[in-house]
């Protein structure tokens, strides 16, 4: 294990900028006010020394989650926003180490696997980035600086299900980024959500780890009497610009010789938020005398080494499946309920379709033509619709996916790997067995033996080819909502083009490349001739409507059809995962 050197972060004339939208624009021009780009952050200096813990502090919108986001390099969320200024590492710009490799990142909202227990999730992140030497004792030391013994072996748990308490998932959280031993650690609003007891453990845990030489950030809200004390350091905006950076007890010393005391028994924090925000008719004057007060920087920047923090391992992509594997399959074992409703559904759907379909598929009569037809495109669109479904885990698990991309925890495509190969077997295997009781139930033709096989092995592949769908889907629209608005409409609209509806002839040349999109147009025609392949015609006698090739189109090969079943598993999954690289690189630092 190497020692971290302590890290100290300089930010040097540092300016955010916000373009003025169109409308604002037109709006100012009517007015006749300048067109100037919207100001959050100020031509701002200053350091944060290593060992410390520093709180932004300022009323809302003076921009303190735009500062966390420059200091800590999360680019993307700058995105659209002009950014002028420099980040120094011990003195060194900070392009010229690798930053990211040295800090962590806590996000407001604690995004952890809600079905594991706060070891295996330490363990999951440990055993992917450090080396089989090092990870275990260095889960055991998180767990031991965080205090998470009492809870290691709970559930994390979530809205549905009772797990660990606010402090314990937030403490999780931190301990998930400490496990890489980083220099710097910063934190969106740490205490947001925790009652008063658990937002003063944590910020005394926070304070701990700045003592053991991590320089420690974070924004906060409101902080009480407790919490503030907690501070070495105070970084006060208001408007964009420093009204104080220093020791926290200076900052009470500082606003009071400025004619701004602080009662004996006030909260510093509510008085300090309270001079910075404009509540009262004095807040311009008072502002005036605070801003002539403020304290510029020495500038002083003290050039030291960086060294690494602990060394990370890049694991190998068979690990990672593995691992990713098994929470998939810890995830499934210990969320029964979801595999219940699984079953229920399934089971629903072979009683429905004996109900309805039972011994009506007999003869060879034309009504028994359209109802074997008929049970087939139902079995078909069931396995579409339910695949397509399936793929809500990838929209539950972006936050998380997120995360753990951002902090380059594991590929892309091993994520989309341990999906293919540890989730999707589980509902192709029940939908198989579902398929063929209701094959074997209504009574589809069996005069060849490989035909249920057949049949079955259609089914599978819309079962592939429509979790490809939803998974490219869930991927590439961003909210969950919409996704699950646009995928019915996407496999409806490959029903209509099945030929099952309308005759492939009858469909406008200029809508015809539906067609080839369409799962269900290749796996019902390929249904449909594996059925009537053995079909007696002499059978029909005078019953025009009888032969099924006499009004469905049916004239392709069965082995094109198969390939054009191929070609579209292969193109939706390979969609999928792009957008899935697309998703992680947006977000990697
Ligand atoms: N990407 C962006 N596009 C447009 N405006 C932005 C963007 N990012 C920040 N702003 C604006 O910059 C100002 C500062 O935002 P920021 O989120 O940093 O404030 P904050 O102090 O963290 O606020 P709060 O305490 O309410 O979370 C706000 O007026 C916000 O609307």
């Amino acid at each position: 294990m190497s020692e971290i050197t302590g890290v100290d972060i300089t930010w040097q004339d540092l300016s955010v900028m916000c373009p003025l939208t169109k409308a604002e624009k037109k709006r100012r021009m009517k007015e006749n006010l300048p067109l100037d780009d919207k100001t959050i952050i100020n031509k701002v200096s200053g350091t944060m020394k290593a060992g410390t813990f520093t709180a932004i502090l300022g009323p809302s919108g003076c921009g303190k989650t735009t500062m966390l986001n420059f200091l800590s390099n999360r680019h993307y969320y700058l995105k659209g926003l002009k950014v002028l200024g420099e980040v120094l590492v011990n003195g060194h710009p900070r392009k010229s180490i690798d930053f990211n490799s040295i800090t962590g990142y806590v996000m407001q909202d604690d995004v952890i696997m809600e079905a594991m227990t706060v070891e295996e999730v330490l363990n999951f992140t440990a055993k992917l980035r450090l080396p089989a030497d090092v990870w275990q004792d260095r889960v055991e030391k998180v767990i031991k600086d965080l205090e998470l013994h009492n809870c290691r072996k709970s559930e994390v748990g979530g809205v549905l299900k009772k797990g660990i308490s606010g402090g314990e998932k937030k403490r999780t959280s931190i301990a998930i980024e400490m496990l890489t031993d980083p220099a710097i650690l910063f934190l969106d609003e740490p205490t947001t959500g925790l009652d008063s007891y658990n937002s003063e453990n944590l910020v005394d845990k926070l304070n701990d780890l700045a003592k053991t030489g991590i320089t420690v950030v974070c924004t906060i809200h409101q902080p009480n009497s407790f919490i503030y004390a907690a501070f070495d350091q105070v970084l006060l905006l208001a408007g964009g610009s420093v009204m104080f950076h220093g020791d926290a007890r200076d900052a009470i010393s500082h606003f009071g010789e400025l004619g701004y005391p602080c009662g004996e028994y006030k909260n510093p924090a509510e008085h300090l938020l309270g001079l910075l925000s404009p509540i009262d008719d004095t807040y311009e004057g008072r502002m005036e005398v605070l801003r002539k007060g403020v304290i510029p920087w020495d500038g002083v920047i003290e050039e030291k080494s960086v060294k690494g923090a602990l060394q990370t391992k890049e694991s190998t992509m068979v690990e990672e499946v593995y691992a990713l594997g098994k929470r998939i399959w810890i995830n499934l074992a210990r969320n029964k309920l979801i595999f219940f409703f699984k079953v229920v559904a399934n089971f629903a759907f072979v009683i429905l379709s004996l109900m309805v379909f039972y011994q009506v598929c007999d003869g060879s009569s034309s009504s028994s033509v359209w109802n074997r037809s008929g049970v087939m495109f139902f079995m078909l669109m069931f396995t579409g619709f339910s695949a397509v479904n399936s793929s809500g885990a990838y929209a539950d698990e972006k936050a998380m996916f997120i995360r753990e991309q951002s902090s380059k925890a594991y590929r892309p495509l091993s994520y989309y790997m341990s999906k293919v190969l540890f989730e999707m077997p589980i509902d192709v295997l029940i939908r198989v067995f579902v398929n063929i009781l209701v094959y074997l139930g209504v009574g589809l033709s069996l005069d060849n033996a490989e035909q249920i096989f057949i049949f079955v092995g259609i089914s599978a592949l819309v079962e592939l080819a429509s979790r490809g769908w939803g998974n490219f889907l869930v991927i590439i629209i961003p909210s969950v909502q919409a996704s699950s608005a646009v995928s019915p409409f996407v496999m409806l609209v490959q029903m209509l083009f099945s030929g099952f509806f309308i005759k492939s002839s009858l469909i406008p040349d200029y809508l015809i490349e539906f067609e080839y999109l369409s799962i269900f147009k290749y796996s019902w025609e390929a249904a449909m001739i594996n059925e009537f392949n053995t079909f007696d015609r002499t059978k029909c006698g005078d019953d025009p409507m009888c032969d099924p090739n006499d009004f469905f189109d049916l004239d392709r090969p069965m082995w094109v059809l198969f390939m054009c079943m191929a070609i579209l598993i292969v193109l939706t999954h390979f969609a999928a995962y792009l957008s899935l690289v697309k998703l992680a690189r947006k977000f990697r630092l």
